[in-house]
Formats: structure tokens, C-alpha cells, sequence
């Protein structure tokens, strides 16, 4: 066991401890490049005009072998990404945005599941309807003990999908099926609200479909944005990737840079199946609540490139959730936590970590 882990396991032996991020992360990690480069220690890709190009290298030849396949001189640009507004992953000491990190996986399940049904309460007491969407992958499993709890009232909860995979619903790589057998199927939550998607489409037909659904519902369910443009979903709980995708948006891939639109088609995902319908980052970052959440030393790489290094624009998608004005939360177990300096965040040294 490392050092870190033996911190962690020590500092946050009780069954939860919080670590607000407070402090402006991607802010320094920038000036720390931009310093870097502007000094002129640091030298980074990309290619010097040698009066080939009157307006310089072309973007799409940034790379070093040439079109004439040779290869290109070294570098003095101060390098991708210098210059490029930092995106919105900053944790700038905002108070709706939280890493939580539980000493086992097993508590994490615990703290999420209550999580869940503290928000249900609270949505059902404010509008008299509860929205939960939920991810594929490991974390259905961690919400299984919500079927045990007494006195929830399912019949006010309807169930969604940030992303699915455009397969029969029986299939084994289907979302529903696996939300269907960990938790839906033992709760009483009416058929008509729990929203799968409709089978036998093309997957652009498929997410036109699942959008038109979700339009159609009235604001006492799902209201909408002061704008009107975008869904408010009371919660959305999202896995990660190990190449840091969340839903069905993955890195570098178009449908993270898409502005409008509620549920969009995938029809290349590289995670197969390759067909899926996604929740679009704006209908993400609407709601009132996300939470991402990653347990397990599976996660522990992943999880320390998102929280402690700025990535350029779209190549983690998961540092592009930034709810608007709802609230963001990271749920880690100290296994995917091990890798994070949390006394670094605190004291206001050290970052970026990957010098
Ligand atoms: O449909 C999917 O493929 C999932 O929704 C996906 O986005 C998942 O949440 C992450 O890949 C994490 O999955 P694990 O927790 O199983 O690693």
C-alpha cells in the first residue's frame, strides 16, 4: 500500500469525508505552461516557417513527419494548446463543485445510494416528481441497497439514460437491462417512466426518438432552463473512462463539441457497441446535480488526469462537466482517489502534477 493510500486511509476512516476543491487548478496549470514556453526553456512540437507556408506551418501538418515524407525541423512554437482559451474546467473554489472520497468502494456505494435518496425526497417535496438518469457500466451496481430501502415513493420517479447502446434491450450490452436486473426491476417505478431506448431504430432515428420523449414531458416532471433551450434533470449519475469519457462522449470525438441538441447519435463509439445515443454536454451540465463517479484502483489514473491535469480542449471529456448552476460532485473510494495530492490541494502547492 502506498503512502498516499496509507494517508487517505487514515485521514478518512470515517464512512465519508469531503474535499471541496478550492482551489483554481486548471488556472495554474496554465500559467504554468504558458510561463514555461514564454520563457523560451521550453520548447514544444510544431514547426518553424522556413518560408514554405507564407502564413505559416498549416495546423493539420502540426505533426512531424512532412507531406514530402520528410521529416520536419524541431519546434520553437510555444505549442498546442498555448494561446487557446483554457475550457471550463477550472474547480475555481466554486462551492458547487466537491470531490468525496469514501474509504472502501463498499461505502462509496452506500453514500451514493443515500445521496440518491436524499435528492429523491427532496425533488418529490419541490415538485412532486423525481429525475434520475443513470450511466452503463459498474456503477448501476453501486445503487443495487436502494431496493431494500423503506418508505421511497417510486411511483414519483421517472428513470433515464445519459447514453445507451443502440442494441435490443435483452441484449447483455444493453444499459436498461443491466439498470432492469440491479435495481429497476425490484422497485416499483411505473413501466411508462422508466425511458429505455425504443428498439429497432437506426441510431439517429433512435436519438431523435428518446429527445422527442423527453420533450414531451411536462416542466412538473423536467423543467427546462430560464432559455427554454435545455432539459433540468434533478440528478445524473455518470461512470468514467479510463480515457476519461463520460456518457457516450469521448475524447476528441465531435459530439463533445456539440452546443445544442439533447440526446445525440454515436455511431463510431470506440468503447464498442459503436452505435449509441448520448446525452449532449449542455443537457448535462442543466441539471441541478451530477455526480461522477469512480471507484477502484481501475480508476485511479483516470481520475488524478481529470482532477489534477488540464487537458486540452475535448480531450477529457469528463473535465467538461461543469453544471451551469447545479451542483458537481467526484464519488471516489480511497483505491481511485490513491493517486490525488489532497494535502497538495489544500496547501496550494504543487500543481500541475505531471511535470
Ligand atoms: O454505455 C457505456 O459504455 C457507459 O455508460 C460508460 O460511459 C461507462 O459509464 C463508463 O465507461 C464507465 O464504465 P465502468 O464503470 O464499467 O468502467
Amino acid at each position: 500500500m502506498s503512502l498516499t493510500q496509507k494517508n487517505l486511509l487514515q485521514r478518512h476512516s470515517t464512512p465519508v469525508v469531503q474535499s471541496r476543491v478550492s482551489r483554481p487548478l486548471s488556472v495554474r496549470c496554465r500559467s504554468a505552461a504558458v510561463d514555461q514556453a514564454s520563457s523560451g526553456k521550453v520548447k514544444f512540437n510544431v514547426i518553424p516557417n522556413n518560408g514554405q507556408w507564407e502564413t505559416g506551418v498549416p495546423p493539420v501538418m502540426g505533426a512531424h513527419l512532412m507531406a514530402s515524407g520528410t521529416v520536419a525541423p524541431i519546434s520553437t512554437s510555444s505549442g498546442a494548446g498555448v494561446g487557446v482559451e483554457p475550457h471550463q474546467f477550472q474547480y475555481p473554489g466554486e462551492s458547487n463543485a466537491q470531490v468525496v472520497v469514501y474509504a472502501t468502494g463498499k461505502n462509496a456505494a452506500a453514500g451514493l445510494a443515500k445521496s440518491v435518496t436524499e435528492a429523491a425526497a427532496a425533488a418529490i417535496k419541490e415538485k412532486g416528481s423525481f429525475t434520475l438518469v443513470l450511466s452503463g457500466g459498474s456503477l448501476i451496481g453501486m445503487l443495487s441497497s436502494i431496493a431494500d430501502v423503506r418508505g421511497i415513493d417510486f411511483s414519483k420517479w421517472w428513470v433515464f439514460f445519459v447514453d445507451e447502446r443502440n442494441v435490443p434491450l435483452s441484449s447483455a450490452d444493453s444499459n436498461y437491462k443491466g439498470a432492469q436486473e440491479a435495481l429497476l426491476g425490484r422497485v416499483g417505478i411505473p413501466a411508462d417512466q422508466v425511458f429505455a431506448i425504443q428498439e429497432g431504430l437506426t441510431v439517429s432515428q433512435a436519438a431523435t426518438n428518446y429527445e422527442g420523449r423527453l420533450l414531451s414531458l411536462p416542466a412538473s416532471v423536467l423543467p427546462r432552463t430560464a432559455d427554454g433551450s435545455m432539459p433540468v434533470f434533478d440528478l445524473i449519475l455518470l461512470g468514467i473512462g479510463p480515457d476519461g469519457h463520460v456518457a457516450s462522449l469521448f475524447p476528441n470525438a465531435p459530439e463533445a463539441a456539440v452546443t445544442s441538441g439533447w440526446v445525440l447519435p454515436v455511431s463510431n463509439s470506440p468503447k464498442p457497441p459503436p452505435e449509441r445515443i448520448t446525452f449532449s454536454l449542455p443537457a448535462i451540465n442543466a441539471a441541478k446535480e451530477v455526480a461522477v463517479v469512480a471507484v477502484g484502483e481501475s480508476k485511479a489514473e483516470i481520475v488524478q488526469r481529470a482532477l489534477e491535469v488540464q487537458a486540452l480542449p475535448g480531450a477529457l471529456p469528463a473535465q467538461l462537466v461543469r453544471p451551469s448552476s447545479g451542483k458537481l460532485r467526484w464519488v471516489l473510494d480511497s483505491m481511485s482517489a490513491q493517486h490525488l495530492a489532497l494535502e497538495e490541494w489544500e496547501s496550494g502547492k504543487g500543481f500541475p502534477r505531471n511535470k
